[in-house]
């Protein structure tokens, strides 16, 4: 492999907040959408690759803004990267360095998530406290709490986690480690250090999630040895090193679920792949109670169907396999135009209600009162300028200026391009009137609401 990261450095990355997202409301979707691989798989398992001494192939990677911030994470390590499309290339045969840098680690959650693999293979680790969505205090106890049973000295001084294995062998030692949360970090990065580990880890109460599974079969792939992947209690057998793979990412199924709502929203009917049914079970559910109707085209392609009357239901978010808590604000938008009263409890965060506002903006009836939010279904939502404050609360933002009549112009992008994959242009495929309009590029009239435009409903 060429000693060079392919992935732009951060400072070359365009100023992409300052561009807005145009969206004329009332259009019907139809035909095809492929849905990307998993945000949150592929970034664990470029961590995941620093546990391997050789060549790691990671197929079917999203673009997305965190997926470039996590290269450069890994970069600045002194690991070789090498991107071919939707192909990754990692070789992690040398870690140069065990601290990772303050300005990329934190743009993002999932860099955090790689102290595991770092401390397991240098026997030191310097990370500095992670960014993600602002969604709550988001501490990472339970990670320093499982690094430490597993034999590490932790201290978190001035914002950085140190992080060190003290002895002459410099390995971790297996732990029976129980999580008060069934993190899906705390899992993964557990899991990681575990692998390379002296001894047996015993990890209960872990997180269930598709991508802690998705990178367990990642690691296994390597040689690693773990049982329980998909349950709450995870077993690992550590070995003293992991080999070259070539692995393929699962499909993200937050995306999928978002692409659903999309359908439900604008009443529309058409098609995605490749998805896992499976993963998609209480996001199907809910929209099958709210009234929408989903069939399997072909095992791993699934078909929305157009929906007659949207009715409301409650959702309370849960670890998987309960409904989760990323696709809480897209419902939001969806639930905001149902007949009748629905109530939403985000259970798994703290903060992730913000997004209610600015659906108000949008003439939703939506009260939040602590973790809980109240939405009266009304008949229709009107275009306006919106500001997302989070990945998700960009994506449920989107949705409702789909089917809000007139035009809505959506500020923030930063948090929608951290996490999908191109919505603007998979939905300007799907027949959405959707602009994203750059601070240089002059307005495109087309985007500018007529009275036809503006009396188009898409309300049955
Ligand atoms: C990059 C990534 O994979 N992000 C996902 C991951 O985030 P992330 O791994 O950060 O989420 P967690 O599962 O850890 O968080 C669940 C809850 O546990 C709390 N907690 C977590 C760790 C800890 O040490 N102490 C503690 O108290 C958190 O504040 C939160 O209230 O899972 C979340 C829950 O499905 C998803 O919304 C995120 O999209
Ligand atoms: C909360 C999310 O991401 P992160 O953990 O990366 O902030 C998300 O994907 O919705």
């Amino acid at each position: 492999m060429k000693p060079s990261c392919s992935l732009p450095d951060a400072k070359s990355s365009p100023a992409v907040d300052s561009s807005v997202l145009q969206i004329q409301g009332g259009h019907p979707l139809q035909g095809h959408v492929k849905i990307s691989g998993a945000k949150n798989s592929a970034l664990v398992i470029m961590a995941g690759a620093l546990l391997c001494s050789g060549d790691c192939r990671i197929r079917n990677v999203p673009s997305l803004a965190d997926v470039k911030r996590m290269g450069q994470v890994l970069s600045a390590l002194g690991v070789q990267l090498q991107q071919h499309g939707d192909i990754l290339d990692i070789n992690a045969s040398e870690i140069r360095t065990s601290k990772a840098p303050y300005e990329l680690v934190t743009q993002l959650r999932a860099s955090f998530f790689a102290i595991g693999a770092i401390l397991a293979r240098l026997g030191v680790a310097h990370m500095p406290l992670p960014g993600g969505c602002a969604i709550g205090a988001r501490p990472v106890d339970l990670h320093v709490r499982g690094l430490q049973a597993m034999g590490a000295e932790v201290q978190i001084e001035h914002g950085i986690c140190h992080a060190y294995v003290p002895g002459k062998s410099g390995r971790l030692k297996g732990a029976k480690i129980y999580l008060d949360i069934a993190s899906v970090g705390a899992t993964e990065n557990l899991m990681m250090a575990a692998t390379l580990a002296e001894g047996e880890t015993i990890i209960e109460n872990a997180a269930r999630e598709p991508e802690v599974v998705d990178l367990a079969n990642f690691c296994i792939a390597m040689g690693a040895k773990i049982k329980g992947a998909g349950t709450s209690t995870l077993i690992i057998d550590g070995v003293p090193k992991l080999h070259s793979t070539d692995y393929t990412i699962i499909p993200d199924r937050i995306e999928a679920g978002t692409f659903l709502v999309a359908g439900a929203i604008t009443r529309s009917e058409f098609s995605l792949s490749p998805v896992v049914p499976d993963h998609l079970v209480p996001i199907i559910a809910k929209l099958r109670d709210i009234g929408v109707s989903i069939i399997e085209d072909s095992p791993n392609c699934l078909r929305i169907q157009r929906a007659e009357i949207l009715k409301a239901a409650d959702i309370e978010t849960l670890p998987y396999p309960g409904f989760p808590t990323d696709m809480q604000a897209p419902f939001m938008s969806l639930l905001s135009i149902a007949e009748g009263d629905s109530l939403i409890n985000e259970s798994v965060f703290e903060n992730r209600l913000r997004h209610a506002s600015e659906l108000n903006r949008l003439g939703a009836d939506i009260r939040v009162k602590g973790n809980t939010a109240f939405v009266k279904g009304v008949p229709l939502l009107s275009g306006a300028p919106v500001l997302a404050t989070d990945l998700r609360a960009a994506a449920a933002l989107v949705l409702a200026g789909l089917a809000a009549q007139g035009k809505t112009t959506i500020q923030g992008l930063r948090h929608l391009d951290r996490g999908y994959d191109q919505l603007d242009k998979k939905l300007q495929q799907l027949g959405a009137k959707i602009l994203r309009v750059e601070p240089q590029t002059p307005v495109d009239k087309d985007f500018v609401p007529n009275s036809t435009d503006a009396e188009q409903s898409i309300s049955t």
